[in-house]
């Protein structure tokens, strides 16, 4: 029998057990060093709503999992998505993440039960202040929620099976690569819900698809939109058969990823983000400024090596 004891970060102690005490007979043994894998970490994401597997080295895989409820955003969804991206950013086992869903579609959307919860604030007693402050506080709790995986400087790859609708729409506009399936159809429905959409998709679809016209059409009109329009339209850039073939791609995607240098690519992510808000001036300063120090990270010299050798790189955690 064994024990093992993390004595510092990537140094872990190893135990044998006596057999009449756990804690009087231990002999211990050598300390060892190791890296640490995907899969030592996994206990880290002890989750409700959302399984976090690591099935390929650097390459985490979160999926919703509210089958029953067609993955709708509940109170606690909304916190896991952002605690578990916010996680996912700070691990630096972690180098590129596939978002899917679990049963029959990828999400509905927000739970309706809970929006009628939301409804009820209005309808209280309470000062219109107070109402005003609650709902403001809960609506950018949401935002922050679905922005995490904007501020997740790891690519995020969504994977879409079935359906994708409301507060998934503004979800999976803040990934950083879109994937469906064939059956899959996607609908703007807030106004249908007499509501503005406010978690993301106003700011950032119609950025994605690059024409103002058919952002606002969807938008205005609520109309469900399949998968070939999706990608026809630039939000989709990929579209498979089934869900099995779904994952399997959007996985390689990342694990392609996850093999490359993680201070160019975290950069690149930062950098993409930051110029899609900025002038190209703004955006030259930005890289420059990255870039001058990460110019010196071993990353690079490792990388133009490797190249030059026709090998792969190993790049350290960062
Ligand atoms: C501050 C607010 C910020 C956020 C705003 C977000 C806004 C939005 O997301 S707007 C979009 C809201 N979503 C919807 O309007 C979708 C509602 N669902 C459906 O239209 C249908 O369920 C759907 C077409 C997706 C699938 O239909 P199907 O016949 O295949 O399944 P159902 O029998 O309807 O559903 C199965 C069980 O799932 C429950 N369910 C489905 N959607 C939701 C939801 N959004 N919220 C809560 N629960 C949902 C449904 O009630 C069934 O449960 P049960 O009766 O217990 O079997």
């Amino acid at each position: 029998m064994f024990r093992i004891s993390s004595v510092g970060k990537h140094t872990y102690r190893f135990y044998i057990l006596g057999q009449n005490s756990l804690v009087g007979n231990i002999a211990k043994c050598e300390s060892i060093r190791r890296q640490s894998t995907s899969a030592d970490n996994l206990a880290n994401y002890p989750y409700k709503s959302l399984i976090v597997s690591s099935p390929k080295k650097h390459v985490f895989h979160v999926e919703i999992n509210r089958p029953e409820k067609l993955n709708a955003f509940n109170k606690v969804l909304w916190r896991e998505m952002g605690e578990c991206f916010a996680q996912l950013g700070e691990d630096s086992l972690c180098r590129a993440v596939v978002l899917s869903g679990q049963g029959k579609l990828f999400t509905a959307g927000i739970d309706l039960t809970d929006l009628t919860e939301l409804g009820s604030v209005v309808t209280s007693d309470d000062d219109i202040a107070k109402k005003c402050r609650t709902l403001f506080k809960t609506i950018t709790h949401y935002q922050n929620s679905l922005s995490s995986l904007e501020e997740c400087p790891k690519p995020v790859i969504a994977a879409v099976h079935g359906a994708c609708i409301g507060a998934g729409i503004d979800l999976i506009s803040a990934a950083d690569v879109r994937y469906c399936t064939s059956d899959a159809w996607f609908q703007i429905k807030e106004v249908e819900l007499g509501l503005a959409a406010d978690v993301g998709t106003l700011q950032r679809f119609p950025k994605t698809i690059g024409s103002s016209s058919v952002a606002r059409e969807l938008c205005f009109t609520a109309r469900k939109f399949l998968s070939d329009e999706a990608v026809k339209i630039g939000f989709i850039s990929r579209v498979f058969p089934d869900k099995a073939g779904l994952v399997k791609s959007a996985l390689e995607l990342a694990e392609t990823i996850a093999k490359k240098s993680p201070v160019a690519m975290q950069t690149t992510k930062e950098t993409l983000n930051y110029s899609r808000d900025h002038t190209v001036e703004e955006g030259l300063k930005f890289i420059a400024g990255r870039n001058m120090a990460f110019l010196q990270s071993a990353d690079l010299m490792k990388a133009a090596m490797a190249m030059m050798n026709k090998e792969s790189a190993e790049f350290s955690d960062y």
